[in-house]
């Protein structure tokens, strides 16, 4: 891939994209995330198949991916055909020390969820920016529309600030894939992350936040500094 022009933001990424790519071999259902980082692994998994031949097949997380897989020509397959995920690759938001995060700054976290639950191994790729002493938010949470001025409530209830997320290139609010509207919600402080995700996916009408708390076991953090990937959690 051509790295010219690229900001030292976009190099970081391609370093961390690329290097998870190294984690992929032959024959493996691989879970494609969404987002600019993951779009770099893909690229090299596309280098990969080209110059040593390498056979996988990817479950997108997202229309966005599904898209550039397909300009790329990494075959696809539906999760229900998977027996297994071999491995996802996907980016974050923000990542604590424990390697808990906040998903869906691009609204795709319901699908990156099953996907990843899918998942023996998850690989999280992402430039230095997504490291954080903690979890702040704001938690992108997917809900079915018709729940939206309750759920509103019950996130106003405790406490902090949420917004209903608008089109850049739309009026109104933004649709998910699954045809939901999303909020971003920021609490007053996640003292306990887990707890929040729990709290907020208990509220009836949420599909499923963005705090992902429950996968440090089979997770490594991949982040592109500028001396190399540096590898966080299982090897
Ligand atoms: O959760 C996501 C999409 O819903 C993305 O993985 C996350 O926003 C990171 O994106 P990027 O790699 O572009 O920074």
């Amino acid at each position: 891939m051509n790295t010219s022009g690229l900001s030292p933001q976009e190099q970081a990424k391609k370093r961390a994209g690329y290097k998870a790519a190294d984690y992929i071999t032959n024959g493996m259902t691989v879970g494609l995330g969404t987002g600019s980082t993951v779009a770099f692994t893909m690229a090299r998994l596309k280098e990969r198949m080209t110059e040593e031949g390498l056979l996988i097949v990817g479950i997108p997380t997202s229309i966005q991916t599904t898209m550039r897989a397909g300009a790329l020509g990494i075959p696809l397959i539906g999760l229900e055909q998977a027996e297994k995920i071999d491995i996802t690759v996907d980016g974050a938001d923000q990542i604590d020390p424990e390697m808990r995060l906040i998903k869906g700054r691009g609204a795709a976290h319901v699908r990156e969820r099953i996907v990843a639950d899918a998942s023996t191994r998850l690989i999280i790729v992402a430039d230095p920016s997504k490291i954080c002493s903690h979890l702040t938010g704001p938690i992108p949470i997917e809900i079915i529309p018709f729940s939206f001025s309750h759920v509103i409530r019950r996130l106003n209830e405790m406490g902090g600030m949420v917004t209903v997320r608008e089109g850049v290139k739309k009026d109104g609010p933004v649709i998910s894939d699954n045809g939901n509207i999303i909020l971003d919600y920021t609490p007053v402080s996640i003292p306990d992350p887990s707890a929040l995700e729990t709290a907020i996916n208990m509220i009836p009408g949420v599909v499923s936040c963005g705090i992902f708390a429950e996968f440090t076991s089979k997770t490594t953090v991949i982040i592109g500094e500028e001396s190399g990937p540096r590898i966080i959690g299982l090897p």
